[in-house]
């Protein structure tokens, strides 16, 4: 299983004698599936190099903050904004002085300040360093707001000494890594995610169908699982690998995606992130349609309304909590805050499909969420996992109070 799939993973490496074993960390991570980026002190490059860290995460390793040739190949906000988690290992005491202080005189700390993405570190130095008063009081501060500790563990120090300081061993602190992406969130609760577009036929080899790739939909499974939910996604035909842990049914039509839907009731949460048909053709012609070598004319076809899944699922009387998203390119938070009151939502997440860097098809998305009160959150643009993962949180807060 690999349970750090589709994880971007940014690792900080600092100048202690554990940086070695760095090396066989980013192998780990890897094994569990994680994209890994490295970023190292100008101390750790003394320990180990950078290019033994480029080939084994296969990504240029970041080591300068006032360099402009990296600055322009992934600026420094950048790579803290593609982190879905920071992992700092070894994690020495200077280090963890200066991000106690706020101090960004390097690369490492500037990220670790600028990212919104959870921070671990694995602290390793010798024993009465760790014992230290300074050190105690640092890592105290660093706990409180928030920050992940893995270790240290307790034994053999590369001085001689014995005692606590070690770092936990590269495989641990990969699945420590991995465990953090679990939480109770939605644990007990049944989860139906519709995702990807649907196919609504005109004969028997043409159809009518739309952009949507499933990525979201299939990110919020994923995300939906790691809450601790039991997850039944219902997807369109999407070239997309099934998520771990999650029940996939594969359907067409509209009509077909509704059927799916309804067979999967009762549930505690409805996302509808598919892109579902609005109309259909009126008819399935038997045979292949032919053109008349003929007639010039152009044809017709006649399109009927689909079923809407979405609305059809919020009126049942064992209603789940019912979540839309409003694919627009205008007038979005208009428009979705229209779709949200005449489904009858409880959430909807406008989506702005015009932009090209997000929505369909792209690996990113930026979105809206506008509640019953006409509340608005905002998350800023990041990859789709990491959207899904802070919707994912969004929907176990509110609907848990509905
Ligand atoms: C041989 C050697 C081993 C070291 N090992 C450690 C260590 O395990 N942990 C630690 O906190 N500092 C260790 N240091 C000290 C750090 O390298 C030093 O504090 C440095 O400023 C850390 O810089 P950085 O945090 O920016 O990487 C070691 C120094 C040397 C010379
Ligand atoms: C140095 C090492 C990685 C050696 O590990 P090993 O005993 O598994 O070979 C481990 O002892 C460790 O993490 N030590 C903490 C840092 C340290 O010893 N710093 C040097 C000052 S004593
Ligand atoms: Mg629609």
């Amino acid at each position: 299983m690999q349970r750090l799939h589709n994880k971007r993973v940014l690792l900080g490496i600092s100048g202690g004698i554990a940086a070695y074993k760095s090396a066989e960390l980013v192998r780990r991570l890897k094994d569990l599936g994680a994209d890994v980026q490295v970023v190292m002190t100008q101390a750790a490059q003394e320990f180990i190099t950078p290019l033994t860290l480029q080939a084994l995460s296969g990504h240029p390793v970041h080591t300068d903050l006032l360099d402009p040739a990296a600055e322009a190949a992934m600026g420094h906000i950048e790579l803290a904004r593609w982190a879905d988690i920071v992992l700092i290992a070894p994690a020495t005491a200077d280090l963890i002085a200066r991000i106690s202080q706020g101090v960004a005189n390097d690369l490492l700390t500037t990220l670790v300040l600028a990212t919104d993405a959870k921070i671990a570190l694995a602290p390793a130095m010798n024993q009465a360093m760790w014992r230290d008063s300074a050190t105690q009081a640092n890592i105290a501060l660093l706990a409180q707001r928030g920050y992940l500790l893995f270790g240290p563990a307790a034994g053999q120090q590369a001085c001689g000494d014995l005692g606590l300081g070690r770092m936990e061993e590269p495989a641990a602190l990969a699945q420590a890594l991995a465990d953090t992406f679990q939480t109770q969130a939605l644990m007990g609760k049944h989860v139906v995610i519709t995702a990807g577009p649907t196919r609504e036929a005109i004969d028997p080899v043409r159809y009518i169908t739309n952009h949507s790739s499933g990525k979201m939909g299939f990110a919020l499974a994923t995300a939906a699982v790691e809450a601790g939910a039991k997850v039944t996604l219902v997807c369109g035909p999407v070239h997309l690998a099934t998520p771990d842990r999650v029940q996939r049914i594969n359907v067409e039509s509209a009509r077909d995606m509704l059927d799916a839907c309804e067979q999967s009731m009762p549930c505690d949460i409805f996302i509808a992130a598919a892109a579902v048909a609005d109309y259909r053709p009126a008819t399935i012609a038997e045979q292949k349609l032919k053109k008349d070598p003929l007639a010039e004319e152009g044809m017709q076809i006649e399109l009927v309304r689909n079923p809407d899944v979405l609305a059809t699922i919020a009126k049942r009387a064992d209603r789940p909590f019912c979540v839309g998203f409003a694919a627009e390119t205008e007038n979005l938070l208009a428009y979705a805050s229209s779709k949200l009151q005449h489904k009858n939502l409880d959430l909807i997440v406008a989506n702005d499909v015009a932009n090209q860097s997000i929505g369909f098809n792209s690996d990113e998305n930026a979105i809206t969420i506008i509640d019953r009160n006409q509340q608005q959150q905002h998350f800023a643009q990041a990859s789709k996992q990491k959207i899904a993962a802070q919707l994912i949180d969004l929907i176990a807060q509110r609907s848990s109070k509905a």
